[in-house]
């Protein structure tokens, strides 16, 4: 699934008007026809909810989209009707009166529109907030849907009505000549109090900077009320890009993207503004945002495959054996933090590769020795207080010229000479190199680019706060446009990029993004950077590329969270620990 930003939607929505002839007003018709239509899956699920009506969703399937016949045949005199119970042609009897029974029955099939009926459709009212451009166009088509289908709605201008231009005109006349009520801010009284529920079409992929005037206002007014409100396109006062929240902003129940997932909508605190975003197409095809360069994506399990060529299902042949499977090298763990490399060693035995060697300070080994017997330890100098020194280099460099892969930083603490020590590895080692934790606070002291490399992936995997000393920002500032820190960042130094957080971003050094979907805030805890740094590892020795092994590592990583999450008494509970035993 694709991630835009509103420009990139500006010229998906341009090339389909003016290059495939698609008129503008028929893509404003299928974004307020696909609006009404989760308005009314969210009143069928509020009445499912308050257990009124669990007889309304009956037969209804899904919340939306299955196409319902009702069909009467008249052969056997039976009939199959669906929910809305409309049915014609009822009454023939093939067996009487029609010699030779040689004419087939005629059949009579009428769609009922499932998706835009509602029982107790009167008893909603909803308010349409419309801003004077095209997407309060959308909520305008929105409204006619709604009141067809049966719900009381009311128009809500945040400008005069004749302010409105183009296909937003348009609407604003059918509206009207239906004689559906409207109401203007500043010179109505509007009922927030007694409406049921609300379709914010303030502001769209078009606004820009806080929320002005009236739209302010509305925006306010609809919060405050209670009452759920569904988006069109994004919540009004969300920045599309970024993710970041004008004041004030739009807190939607549902956010009904058109066509393209927005950026701002998978990045927080836009994310969670958005409420239960349903993305809906329109008209535009989504083949052209590939044709127009479009970059970024959602890490779904087809994206894994079809875009990335993972597989998934991580078949093993029946003939392989450890060595097939690749052995990693692991440069980790301090006196203090040795739980760390622990943690990274038996994460990358888990993601399957064959091998781990975990290099550590020498007089750290004795204490580690047992505690996982599949992992073998190799000493690599050091001080005798159990710490790192710059010494150690040569023996990592010499055991790492050997492994499929060579990770470090988790644990690592940092020591006199740290620099030219990463250095020397960063120079040396010729296979792909993974670097987290300590690493990268060391890196971030470096003018790395003018390294010399091998020519082989490197993959960082900072927290914001990593991050933030790497691209010399603020923590804030990262946080606040993830996506586009991640891929400038990773196209600029060439590197594969992990911005871990909620909803990681992943970038290549062609600038190609993916977003994770899967974690748990349950996740939260000391090591579990550590067990994506050995995922990760683990993967790249069983022969993944660097973006693969990252993306899939990520994505594996969330799900072991979501699992080990679900298997405690509370999330809160959840130890780094309890990931590597949900892989
Ligand atoms: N262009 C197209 O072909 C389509 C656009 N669609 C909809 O159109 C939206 C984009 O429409 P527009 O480009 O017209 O823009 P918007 O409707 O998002 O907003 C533009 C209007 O809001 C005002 N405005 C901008 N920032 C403001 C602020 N901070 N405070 C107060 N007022 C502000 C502008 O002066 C302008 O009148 C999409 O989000 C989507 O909902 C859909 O109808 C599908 C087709
Ligand atoms: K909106």
């Amino acid at each position: 699934m694709d991630l835009v930003t509103a420009e990139e939607m500006r010229q998906l929505d341009r090339t389909t008007i003016e290059k495939l002839g698609i008129p503008a007003i028929a893509l404003m018709e299928n974004a307020g026809r696909a609006i009404a239509e989760e308005v009314i899956a969210l009143c069928r699920r509020r009445q499912y909810n308050s257990g009124n009506s669990v007889h309304a969703d009956a037969g209804h399937g899904s919340d939306w989209g299955m196409e319902s016949d009702i069909v009467r045949r008249g052969s056997n005199g039976g009939s199959v009707t669906g929910g809305t119970g409309r049915s014609i042609g009822g009454g023939w009897n093939g067996s009487s009166g029609v010699s030779g029974g040689a004419q087939p029955p005629q059949e009579f099939r009428v769609s009922a529109d499932r998706a835009l009926t509602l029982d107790h459709a009167a008893a909603e009212h909803w308010l349409i907030l419309a801003g004077k451009g095209n997407n309060g166009g959308d909520g305008l088509a929105a409204a006619r849907h709604l009141r067809e289908a049966g719900l009381a709605v009311t128009l809500v201008y945040a400008a005069a009505p004749q302010t409105l231009a183009g296909e937003a005109a348009v609407q604003r006349d059918a509206a009207a000549a239906l004689g559906i009520p409207a109401v203007v801010h500043g010179r109505d009284r509007i009922d927030f109090a007694g409406c049921t529920g609300i379709v914010d079409a303030l502001l769209g992929t078009g606004s820009a900077g806080e929320p002005r005037g009236a739209y302010a206002d509305l925006i306010a007014a609809a919060n405050a009320s209670g009452k759920p409100i569904v988006s069109a396109d994004i919540p009004s006062g969300l920045d599309a890009d970024t993710g970041a929240l004008h004041e004030p902003c739009i807190h939607a129940a549902v956010t009904v993207c058109l066509a393209l997932l927005k950026r701002g909508l998978v990045q927080y605190p836009g994310a969670g503004a958005a409420g239960r975003v349903v993305v809906r197409s329109i008209g535009i095809p989504a083949a052209l945002a590939r044709e127009a360069g479009v970059q970024a994506s959602l890490l779904t399990p087809e994206v894994l495959q079809t875009r990335l060529g993972v597989d998934v299902s991580r078949r093993r042949s029946p003939e392989g054996h450890k060595g097939t499977y690749g052995h990693v090298l692991l440069a980790a763990g301090s006196l203090s933090m040795s739980g760390a490399g622990l943690l990274a060693a038996r994460a990358a035995l888990r993601a399957g590769c064959g091998l781990v060697t975990w290099a550590l300070p020498a007089a750290l080994l004795p204490y580690v020795i047992g505690a996982a017997p599949e992992i073998m330890l190799a000493a690599a100098g050091g001080g005798e207080d159990g710490t790192w020194n710059a010494e150690t280099a040569a023996e990592v460099l010499r055991l790492g010229g050997k492994r499929d892969v060579v990770a470090t930083g988790p644990g690592l603490g940092r020591f006199a000479g740290d620099r030219e020590w990463l250095r020397m590895l960063w120079e040396g080692i010729s296979s792909p190199l993974v670097l987290d934790a300590d690493a990268l606070n060391i890196l971030a002291e470096c003018n790395y680019t003018e390294w010399s490399s091998p020519g082989r992936p490197v993959i960082l995997t900072p927290h914001p706060g990593e991050m933030a000393r790497l691209a010399g920002v603020s923590t804030p500032q990262v946080q606040r446009d993830r996506i586009g820190l991640a891929q400038a960042y990773a196209v600029k130094h060439s590197v594969v990029l992990v911005l871990k957080g909620s909803h990681t971003v992943i970038a290549s050094p062609e600038g190609e993004v993916y977003v994770n979907a899967t974690g748990h805030p349950g996740m939260g805890t000391g090591g579990a950077g550590d067990v994506l740094t050995g995922m990760i590892a683990g993967l790249l020795a069983q022969g993944m590329d660097a973006v693969q092994a990252a993306a899939f590592g990520v994505y594996l990583h969330g799900l072991a969270g979501e699992r080990a999450a679900g298997s405690r008494n509370h999330p809160s509970a959840l130890i780094a620990g309890d990931m590597i035993e949900a892989l």
